[in-house]
Parts: C-alpha cells; sequence; structure tokens
C-alpha cells in the first residue's frame, strides 16, 4: 500500500559540514564500535573487512538465540535480508528485539525487496519496529515505499534521483534516515535532504559494497546518535574512498606501457584490495578535498 504522508510538504536541501563529517571516521577509529551483523551468505566475509579498515569491530554472531544474547552487548546492529531464510528471519526478529529493548541502533538493507515474497513481507514487518536507518538502491526503496515493482534482484533498475520522492516518504512515514544510493547518494530524514556525488561506477561490479555501505552505517550510527549525520558519514567515506580505490591504478606503470600495453577499463579485482586500504587510511586533507556535494 503506498505511503499516505504528504509529498507537498516541502524539504529542505541540507549539506552536513564535511569537516564534521571527518571527525566522525576518527571518532569511529578511535572507539572501535562492536558492530553485530546478520549479513547475507554472499558478503559476509567482505563486510567484515569493511568494518575492521574501517576502524569497527565486526561479529557475524547469527544463531537466534546468541543473536537477542549478543545484540545488546553490541553498538549496533545490522540487518541484511539478501539471502534470506525462514530461519535466519527468526534470529533476526529476536537480534531486532533485542537490540531496541536495550536501546542499540539497527540499520535495515533490504536487499531485492520487491517482487520476492519472504523478504518483502519481512522487511515490512521489520518496518514496523524501527529501523534507525534504511539503507537500499532506488528499486529497493521505490519497492519498500510502497510503489510496485523491485528491480532486478539485487540490482536496482531506476536512477536514485527518480526514488527520492519515496525516499522522503519512507523517512516520514516510519520515522527512520533513508539513504538511498546510486550514481547520486542521498541522504534524507524526511525534513533534510543531503546529496552526495562520489564513487564509481566499477562499485556495480563488485558484489557487496552497498551490504558493506549498509554495515558502515551502522558503524558510524553506533558512535554518533545524530543518525542524519551518521547515515551522511557513512555515504560520503564510502563514496570518497571508492572513487580513489576505482581510480588508483589509471595510471599505466611505464614497465607496462608500449605496443603490449593492455587497456583496462573497468578494475574490480583491483578494486577490492584497494577500497579496504582507502577506508584504513584516507587522511582529512584529501577527504575535504575530494567529497562533492550533489543537488538533492
Ligand atoms: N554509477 C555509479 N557511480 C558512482 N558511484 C556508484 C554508482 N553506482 C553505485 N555507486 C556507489 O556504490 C555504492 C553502493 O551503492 P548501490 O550500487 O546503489 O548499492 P547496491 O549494491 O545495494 O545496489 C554507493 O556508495 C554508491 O554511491
Ligand atoms: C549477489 C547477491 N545475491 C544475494 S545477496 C547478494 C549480494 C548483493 O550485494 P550488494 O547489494 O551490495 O550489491
Ligand atoms: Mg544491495
Amino acid at each position: 500500500m503506498p505511503l499516505t504522508s504528504d509529498p507537498h510538504r516541502p524539504t529542505a536541501p541540507a549539506q552536513p559540514d564535511a569537516g564534521r563529517l571527518y571527525s566522525l571516521v576518527e571518532t569511529l577509529r578511535q572507539r572501535a564500535p562492536l558492530i553485530h551483523c546478520l549479513s547475507n551468505t554472499v558478503v559476509e566475509n567482505f563486510v567484515a573487512n569493511v568494518l575492521l579498515a574501517l576502524g569497527a569491530a565486526p561479529a557475524m554472531v547469527v544463531d537466534a538465540g546468541e543473536a537477542a544474547e549478543f545484540a545488546p552487548v553490541a553498538d549496533a546492529l545490522s540487518i541484511n535480508l539478501g539471502t534470506l531464510t525462514e530461519p535466519q528471519a527468526v534470529a533476526m526478529r529476536a537480534a531486532v528485539q533485542a537490540a531496541n529493548a536495550a536501546g542499540r541502533p539497527w540499520v535495515l538493507d533490504p536487499v531485492a525487496v520487491g517482487h520476492l515474497s519472504l523478504r518483502t513481507r519481512f522487511a515490512h514487518e521489520l518496518l514496523a519496529v524501527a529501523p534507525a536507518i534504511i539503507r537500499g538502491n532506488a528499486s529497493e526503496i521505490i519497492a519498500l515505499a510502497g510503489a510496485a515493482g523491485g528491480g532486478r534482484c539485487v540490482e536496482s533498475t531506476a536512477r536514485s534521483e527518480a526514488a527520492l520522492p519515496a525516499a522522503i516518504a519512507l523517512a516520514r512515514a516510519r520515522g527512520a534516515v533513508v539513504a538511498l544510493t546510486g550514481e547520486t547518494d542521498y541522504v534524507t530524514d524526511g525534513e533534510r535532504v543531503a546529496g552526495f556525488a562520489n564513487g564509481d561506477p566499477v562499485m556495480q561490479r563488485v558484489t557487496g559494497v552497498g551490504c558493506a555501505l549498509s554495515a558502515t552505517c551502522a558503524a558510524f550510527v553506533g558512535i554518533c546518535s545524530d543518525r542524519w549525520l551518521a547515515a551522511c558519514a557513512a555515504v560520503a567515506y564510502t563514496g570518497v574512498c571508492g572513487q580513489l580505490a576505482a581510480r588508483a591504478h589509471d595510471v599505466t606503470p611505464s614497465a607496462q606501457a608500449g605496443p603490449d600495453a593492455v587497456s583496462r577499463p573497468a578494475r574490480p579485482g583491483s578494486f577490492m584490495p584497494s577500497y579496504l586500504d582507502w577506508l584504513a587510511g584516507l587522511g582529512q586533507d584529501d577527504f575535504l578535498r575530494l567529497l562533492r556535494p550533489a543537488d538533492a
């Protein structure tokens, strides 16, 4: 059912201070928040490595009983529906309930929500139990907001610009912050909308970049009670690190120059290690220089 909040109520474009965003990166590195992840089987290892590179401490505790035991101990919880099964839904329910009871924030990544029935039903059930942040691609956010469709399974078939009204409506209806990603990323709490134009198309050629960004949102909201700012920091830092990682090998080493040189237009393989390196090491000056706000 479509959401009923007034679509004509105005929102304010609001760009967070870039220095404040980087200070959250430093706080995260100092505090090393413990992040409880119920992720998907495709990307678990990558998500854990992204969190470690950022300076957070990931823990994939997936049994229903243990998940309920662990959620109050962790600083934040990340729930990802990518390879959802009925038993996993039981564990996710228990983890969310325990996190909520202990006042711990949690993040929802509604992977491929739309036309697949189990995850779509379950995502709507979870929406009713107060996610702090919802992070998804355009098709997922449109579907979650109640419009028909869904993307090409885990991939989006819509542009993020087209999904912005759905993101705003979803944020208003659920009292959540929505991080809507794609070529341009948007972060909204239903009133403020920030836009970011970093990243690189190769990020769509490596599985788990979106899932890891959702866990990154959990890491930032684990150290910052302003959920909108936390999601902005996660999206902005991911975008700048992603574009640096994608372009790290743009200069052909002189040893490879000459008639045998091979042109390599996309580099998903070298992206992954380089991305982890940039997440761990990006300095403030480069972040401030490269961060690109986008109109919202
Ligand atoms: N065409 C693109 N250009 C630049 N960055 C992109 C592009 N597509 C995706 N990204 C980046 O990749 C990350 C994951 O976003 P997205 O691909 O929307 O998620 P998902 O993997 O869940 O579909 C975000 O940081 C986003 O900014
Ligand atoms: C390929 C795949 N299939 C089920 S979950 C998944 C990973 C999706 O990762 P992302 O949403 O980050 O691209
Ligand atoms: Mg995804």
